[in-house]
């Protein structure tokens, strides 16, 4: 069965999962009582949209479960508290048949071109990392109708490169490998940083392929309260090479202990109280387009903590709004 690719919108959208405790005093409100489905007229705003993939994931040998990360995310927001002043609407999923992972990506890519037309910010909901290749599919296609040569920077939080070689077989280890290749074909510049990397965890084919592509690397242990300064600043160096920001969050790049429920735990990561900081510079950079979130794996999920955190993190890049 092909995804589906037309837009769901209003009652098409399985709204069941926004519930949660209603407190009678004023002024308390929760996400589950502000998500609304999302319309075709609706306000630009947050709109949420699952990828319920873990083809990614299996074809890249990890540990499958990933394709129920969207509906956990969604749960673990229902009882957050709402801040915001913008409306977030709930688009719904696009799922992955079996191992149909292509045409789940370009589903996926097709749902958020519209979006991106329409001035809303995405994020995306995984799903494997296999994501980030449908995601960035999604902006390129809002982007080349406007712009002979869009400069979009990639920021990935991650413990991996996912610069495998997708001539092998393509994966949730190879989506900014792929990105690459299509930024190659298109005469557009690659601009690639990856965050919170394992030295541990990835091969040394992997570093040399990141050097050849200029990638901006930071590896977990340079991550500390120490160097947090001269890391904004980087970052901010990086953003202002770049038109239009792509950000992922792979949850693999918290230590195992905040986020266990990911394919590929990290037995060092990079805390949360250290990714916040970075993150709401990329959000309030005027920059951001799209975000998405990777590798929750409710199956593996101590507490919930996983799908928590994802929470908090989709909180916070939604609070400035
Ligand atoms: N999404 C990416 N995953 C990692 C998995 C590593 C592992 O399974 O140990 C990668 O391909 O490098
Ligand atoms: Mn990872
Ligand atoms: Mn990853």
């Amino acid at each position: 069965m092909k995804p589906r690719t037309e837009m769901p919108h209003g009652a098409d959208i399985d709204m069941r999962v926004w519930q949660g405790r209603t407190d009678p005093e004023p002024d308390s409100d929760r996400w589950h009582q502000r998500v609304r489905p999302l319309d075709a007229d609706a306000m630009p705003g947050a709109v949420l949209v699952g990828f319920a993939s873990d083809a990614g994931v299996a074809r890249n040998q990890g540990r499958t479960g990933a394709a129920a990360g969207p509906t956990a995310i969604r749960r673990a927001l229902a009882p957050l508290a709402w801040h915001r002043r913008g409306p977030v609407h709930d688009a719904g999923d696009v799922s992955c048949e079996g191992d149909a992972l292509e045409a789940a990506q370009d589903a996926l890519a097709a749902r958020l071109a519209p979006l991106l037309e329409a001035g809303h910010l995405p994020i995306v909901l995984g799903g494997g990392h296999e994501v980030a290749y449908a995601s960035w599919s999604g902006l390129a296609r809002h982007l080349e109708a406007r712009e002979a040569r869009p400069r979009i920077g990639i920021i990935n939080f991650d413990a991996h490169f996912d610069l495998r070689d997708p001539a092998h077989v393509r994966s949730s280890g190879t989506p900014f490998a792929q990105i690459a290749e299509q930024c190659q074909q298109r005469g557009w510049p690659f601009r690639y940083a990856c965050l919170g990397v394992s030295r541990a965890a990835n091969t040394r084919a992997l570093f040399a392929r990141a050097e050849s592509l200029d990638v901006l690397v930071r590896e977990d242990r340079d991550i500390d309260a120490r160097r947090l300064d001269a890391l904004q600043r980087d970052l901010a160096r990086f953003i202002a090479r770049c038109d239009h920001v792509y950000l992922t969050i792979d949850l693999d790049v918290l230590p195992a202990a905040e986020a266990p429920g990911v394919s590929a735990p990290a037995a060092r990561g990079v805390s949360l109280a250290l990714l916040e900081p970075l993150l709401e510079a990329i959000r309030d950079s005027g920059k951001l387009r799209l975000a998405d979130l990777a590798e929750l794996n409710p199956d593996y999920d101590l507490d919930a903590r996983t799908a928590k955190a994802a929470a908090r993190l989709v909180h916070l890049l939604t609070l400035n709004g």
